[in-house]
């Protein structure tokens, strides 16, 4: 089966399992294994913050950052399809007693400035306050879009003036760091924190990072720990996440595949294909999705249910050009 339904089906590298089977290794709830600081302090230098917290997933890593940002019973802003909100089962309300209050960001989920104030609520007697915005980039919905420099440090601005803080949901960081070109300590600069995943197109079989000030991300650790999520000798996932940190120059080639993919779908009667910024086609099937899907796997091709009528591709460094030929031929012949 040629597998497109998500980046997060990466394989680890014959290296990554070296490395794994090699790694240096203590107990990281004592701040013990080497491996896992290494990767921390490297990733904190990658992005340009103060420090950085290995979490064992990407959703684990939003709702520390939420937590750790929040207090019960305030509010936050997000896009009203953020993966947040419409992806980590309420977790804004069961992890943290927070209120989402989602914005409508739009063909690209990119929040105006205006829209940030306009969504802003002071607490009083009556009003929850607001003391998060959360933004996400590449925003994985709007089908990988990467959202410019400057649109998220406009909609920061706007939550500054308000002393609201920002956290980044960077799941695909490093993917719109290769579209924008621009290093990714430039996309993080705007905000107060960011998540980003090694185990999606960095090919980390596990893990991802919440990198921000050092006294951020020492609350976070705690709130880590309260979550479950404190491990032992985690250099063992941790020693594959270097190397993966390591790969983010090659996104550019799922980006060619995706481009390459989306080309070919396109010249299929019927289906509405996206313009792929990054590595996420979106296929719009005037169909059920179900039956497209259903189809397309018997063709031993799998993807990913977006929506009733829409299905999504993810190009990742487990497909190649040829995969994405066999794709484009499979989809023709439904
Ligand atoms: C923007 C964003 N933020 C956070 C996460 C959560 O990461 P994990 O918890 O899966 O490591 C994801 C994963 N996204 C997964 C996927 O795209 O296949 C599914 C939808 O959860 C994400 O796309």
């Amino acid at each position: 089966m040629l597998d497109f339904r998500s980046d997060t089906v990466t394989k680890p590298s014959e290296a990554m399992r070296e490395a794994a089977r090699d790694a240096d290794v203590g107990d990281d709830v004592y701040r013990g294994d080497p491996t896992v600081n290494e990767l921390e302090a490297r990733a904190a230098e990658v992005v340009g913050t103060e420090a950085a917290l290995y979490v064992p997933s990407g959703t684990m890593g939003n709702q520390i950052a939420i937590r750790t940002h929040t207090e019960r019973g305030d509010e936050l802003l997000c896009e009203t399809d953020s993966h947040i909100y419409k992806w980590e089962l309420g977790g804004i309300a069961q992890h943290s007693g927070v209120q989402a209050r989602t914005i409508d960001g739009g063909d690209r989920g990119a929040l105006a400035p205006e829209q940030v104030h306009d969504g802003y609520v002071a607490r009083d007697g009556h009003r929850p306050g607001t003391s998060l915005l959360c933004v996400e980039n590449t925003h994985n919905s709007k089908g990988g879009i990467a959202i410019p420099v400057d649109d998220i440090a406009a909609a920061a601005e706007a939550a500054r003036d308000h002393d609201v803080s920002v956290h980044l949901d960077g799941a695909r960081l490093f993917n719109a760091a290769a579209a924008l070109d621009v290093p990714a300590s430039e996309i993080v600069a705007p905000v107060d924190t960011v998540m980003f995943c090694l185990s999606k197109g960095l090919g980390a079989p596990v893990g991802s990072i919440l990198a921000g000030p050092e006294s951020f991300i020492e609350e976070a650790r705690r709130v880590r720990k309260l979550f479950g999520g404190g491990m032992r000798q985690a250099g063992m996932i941790a020693a594959p996440g270097l190397l993966a940190l390591e790969n983010r120059t090659r996104l550019q080639e799922d980006h060619a595949n995706a481009q390459l993919l989306a080309d070919g779908l396109r010249d299929i009667e019927g289906l509405g294909v996206s313009d792929p910024d990054t590595n996420i086609v979106l296929v719009d099937t005037d169909g059920p999705a179900e039956t497209f899907l259903d189809a397309l796997e018997a063709e031993g091709v799998l993807a990913s249910r977006f929506g009733p009528e829409q299905v999504r591709f993810c190009t990742h460094w487990d497909v190649d050009g040829s995969d994405v030929e066999t794709a484009i031929d499979a989809a023709s012949s439904l």
